[in-house]
């Protein structure tokens, strides 16, 4: 029998007594695209932290290939990744710095010239060796994404990954998760931004929020 990529069983999570979300299922497979949508503070980031294995504050199960996430952990992280919505680098460090740190966290091997592709793909060839504290904030957002080059993973979950993204970047994010769904991967995202990528994708839209 073919597992299944990733499955969320009647997830539940609150904060300060506030139900962000609770009974929440959802399947995800190989090659699929999810989208998820809600206003802010609706528990997007708080479901996504759940997701990628960063938060324990639910009740529920969250399945990988079959297996439960928490039995399972360290198989599933290594198929794995995530870009939250902050900056996620080390301001002092290189954008080439930051991509061999965080390959060598994840224990991909990958020469300079794979990763200055990487960077050359997000469009930063030039910006190499320069601090990220002196690069804008699209740019450093664009150090992030260039880990979708070089760490090799079956599952992305990427938070607002247009965050600072110019149109023309977002545009080609896009086709990046396009060409990744095609080939097999999945993909769950958060996005304000009406996505527009090449296959049907499905949406689930958290709660009203209470701000
Ligand atoms: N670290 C925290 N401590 C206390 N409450 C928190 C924390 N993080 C989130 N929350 C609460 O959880 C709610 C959901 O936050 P979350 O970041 O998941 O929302 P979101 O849908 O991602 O919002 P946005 O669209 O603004 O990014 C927030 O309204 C906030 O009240």
């Amino acid at each position: 029998m073919l597992n299944s990529g990733l499955e969320v069983k009647q997830l539940y999570t609150d904060r300060d007594d506030r139900v962000l979300f609770s009974d929440l299922s959802f399947q995800l497979n190989a090659g699929q695209l999810l989208q998820i949508a809600g206003p802010n503070g609706s528990g997007k980031t708080s479901l996504l932290r759940i997701l990628a294995g960063l938060s324990s504050r639910y009740s529920g199960e969250v399945l990988w290939q079959g297996k439960s996430l928490q039995k399972n952990r360290h198989d599933y992280l290594q198929q794995l990744l995530y870009i939250g919505h902050g900056a996620g680098i080390k301001a002092v460090l290189s954008p080439l710095e930051n991509l061999r740190w965080s390959c060598a966290l994840r224990g991909a091997e990958n020469s300079d010239v794979v990763l200055l592709d990487a960077l050359n793909k997000v469009g930063l060839r030039g910006f190499e060796e320069q601090p990220c504290f002196s690069l804008s904030a699209g740019q450093q957002r664009r150090v992030n994404l260039a880990r979708l080059f070089c760490i090799p993973a079956q599952l992305w979950i990427l938070d607002e990954p247009f965050t600072a993204i110019d149109q023309g970047g977002v545009c080609e994010i896009e086709q990046w998760l396009s060409e990744f769904v095609s080939g097999g991967g999945s993909v769950l995202l958060t996005t304000h931004h009406k996505l527009s990528v090449s296959q049907d994708f499905s949406v689930i839209a958290l709660g009203a929020s209470n701000v």
